[in-house]
């Protein structure tokens, strides 16, 4: 991704011009590797969301540009996606085989029936659904084997990358774990490319060799998952790893917004966007800051802050 914006006309007139824009991601540039797993960690409305739907094509960006390396010949689609919900991304009215052999169909082959049967048996043994059960309807499945369904799906085509988008965050917490372990079997045996979304630090760090901190649609931090957690450089992700909860805690707070608040996307502030909340805030804020490479260089650690290394 190159410099993408998105900007979402609102508050039309009577003519139907947009009076404002929301500003949901602004200048958002990544580089995503074969066999990555990028995690995208960011607090509710620093455009998460908005940054899968460019991802995936649901929505164009307003500018910049994205661009797909080319593929392998046994590759069939560039991206599919995973959603949170598996109750709502599963047609309830098809039966599982036809629900995890959509995406062929959408690339607009026509296999026989009894070869989708085949492909839909061998996914759902791979997800670790029996294959007798792909006769059977979304609702007839707990809420892990739908999330199951929903990976098989997102396999069918053999694609470079799998987006997900929180892919646990509906689930019972005693099956988030199940799910992760099968998301990670699988990138290890197939050496797959995953872009994860989350608000949930401890998935990221669980999942994730590369990490990017988003804070109002810009990435303020990127690196190995270990160095940005662990040795956050950039004041959001400090207070991002400070309001993880403990085991510890009693009554904890896993979202900073509701330390501070975060600033107007429609009147974007001017310089830093964090230094509102920037307890180290300087008069040096004042000027827009880009992402510039710091310790370590090799894995390449990124910092959109200018006291980062100071
Ligand atoms: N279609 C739209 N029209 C106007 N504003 C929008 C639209 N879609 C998203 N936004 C705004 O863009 C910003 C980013 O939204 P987005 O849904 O991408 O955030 P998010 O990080 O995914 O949040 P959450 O975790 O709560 O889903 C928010 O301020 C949101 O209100």
């Amino acid at each position: 991704m190159k410099d993408v914006h998105v900007r979402f006309p609102i508050n039309p007139d009577w003519l139907g011009r947009p009076r404002q824009h929301v500003h949901a991601l602004n200048g958002i540039s990544i580089d995503v590797a074969r066999g990555d797993i990028l995690g995208i960690v960011g607090e509710s409305g620093c455009g998460k969301s908005t940054l899968a739907q460019i991802l995936v094509g649901l929505l164009k960006p307003t500018s910049g540009s994205l661009q797909l390396a080319k593929q392998d010949a046994a590759t069939r689609s560039g991206m599919q996606i995973v959603f949170q919900d598996p109750q709502s991304s599963l047609n309830p009215k098809l039966p599982v085989w036809k629900i995890i052999t959509e995406p062929v169909y959408a690339l607009g082959d026509r296999p026989s029936q009894q070869a989708m049967m085949d492909l839909a048996k061998s996914l759902a043994i791979q997800v670790g659904i029996r294959p007798e059960y792909i006769y059977r309807f979304p609702h007839e499945f707990s809420g892990g084997q739908r999330q199951r369904i929903a990976i098989a799906r997102a396999l069918s085509t053999n694609p470079e990358i799998i987006l997900l988008d929180e892919p646990t965050s509906a689930l019972d917490i005693s099956v988030q774990a199940q799910i992760l372990n099968l998301l990670q079997e699988l990138q290890r045996s197939r050496n797959m490319t995953f872009i994860l979304i989350s608000h949930n630090v401890s998935v990221i760090r669980h999942m994730c060799n590369r990490t990017a901190v988003m804070y109002l649609g810009q990435i303020v931090e990127v690196g190995a998952t270990l160095d940005v957690l662990e040795n956050p450089r950039h004041p959001y992700t400090q207070l991002l790893m400070e309001s993880v909860p403990k085991l510890s805690d009693a009554g904890f707070s896993s979202d900073p917004a509701e330390k501070t608040e975060l600033p107007s996307n429609i009147k974007l502030p001017a310089g830093c966007f964090f230094k509102d909340r920037c307890a180290r805030a300087t008069s040096g804020c004042q000027t827009p800051q880009a992402l510039v490479t710091g310790e370590p260089r090799q894995t390449g650690h990124q910092v959109r802050c200018h006291l980062a290394y100071a």
